[in-house]
């Protein structure tokens, strides 16, 4: 059996809050970024939302063309410093024709961008008195899923936040582009975090027999949304192997190729799938920007 992972691989989840001031936002990742390489990280990843505060009053005043940008421009820059595959969260991004998505850019330690993926299904929901976001009143949501292949390693799926609840996109990459990790930045809340961040991460796990990476901003509480953090690593069969609380930290995990193909091999369900009886799980995913 050939494991989708093609050798171990340490991993580093950078957690930290973005304020108002974009430079300093910059300035924190890089810090971080740095750090995680030296400390043998050869995947880093943002969170959603890493240059601007997360609220669609700041979306449009923060947003950058993709990939041109200033934030594209330092991803690219810092991914070869540190010769990381570099997963760079979420900005807000402007196109050519004006509309704005929350959108992801992919480096390789080259500089090459390997993906962009645009949030496809965007955070409208309405908690009464606890929970009520809409990312459709500024935002558009993204048309397709989105696989990186890493040179040397195998390929990542990525989502932003909200786009794991929806199980299609991971188990398209996982079943047709044989991804050995979905990759998640994200920024749950205090509502909806308690109730589903480790769960969703864990279903998606399950579902696949594939790593999930989930990236959180750290909380702060003068901020205007309040982020629940706990970024995370979990394992093909569903363990939570690394994880933080709400403030600012690094989390770190080795990925191994044995434990996907132990877990595949001890519960089959990705040999065992029945497409005669399911036809209609299909996603369009792209593999090359
Ligand atoms: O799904 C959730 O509960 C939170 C999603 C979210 O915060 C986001 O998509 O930014």
């Amino acid at each position: 059996m050939t494991s989708p992972l093609l050798q171990k691989v340490k991993v580093a989840l950078v957690q930290f809050a973005a304020g108002a001031d974009k430079a300093a936002n910059l300035k924190k990742a890089e810090t971080h970024i740095l750090k995680a390489a030296a400390e043998g990280a050869k995947i880093v990843v943002l969170p959603e939302c890493f240059n601007s505060p997360y609220a669609v009053t700041a979306f449009p005043e923060y947003a950058e063309p993709v990939p041109g940008g200033a934030t594209g421009e330092f991803l690219k820059k810092i991914a070869i410093e540190s010769k990381v595959f570099l997963v760079g969260g979420s900005i807000p991004e402007r196109a050519a024709d004006g509309k704005l998505y929350n959108t992801n850019m992919t480096f390789s330690p080259k500089g090459e961008l390997l993906a962009v993926h645009r949030k496809v299904h965007l955070f409208d929901i309405d908690i009464p008195g606890k929970m009520t976001f809409h990312e459709s009143s500024v935002l558009t949501g993204g048309d397709h899923g989105t696989v990186a292949q890493l040179d040397g390693f195998g390929n990542i799926g990525i989502g932003i936040c909200y786009d794991v609840r929806f199980p299609e996109l991971a188990m398209a990459a996982a079943r047709k582009h044989n991804v050995f990790a979905m990759v998640y930045p994200g920024a749950f809340n205090l509502t909806t975090g308690p109730m589903h961040w480790n769960l969703l991460a864990q279903a998606r796990s399950v579902d696949n027999e594939i790593y999930t990476l989930m990236c959180a901003p750290a909380r702060d509480m003068s901020a205007g949304y309040h982020a629940y953090g706990h970024s995370l690593v979990c394992d093909p069969l569903g363990k939570i192997v690394s994880e933080t609380d709400e403030k600012e930290s690094i989390v770190y995990a080795e990925l191994d190729p044995e434990v996907i193909d132990s877990a595949r091999a001890g519960i089959p369900v990705t040999t065992q799938r029945r497409f005669d009886v399911y036809k209609d799980v299909e996603a369009y995913v792209k593999t090359s920007v």
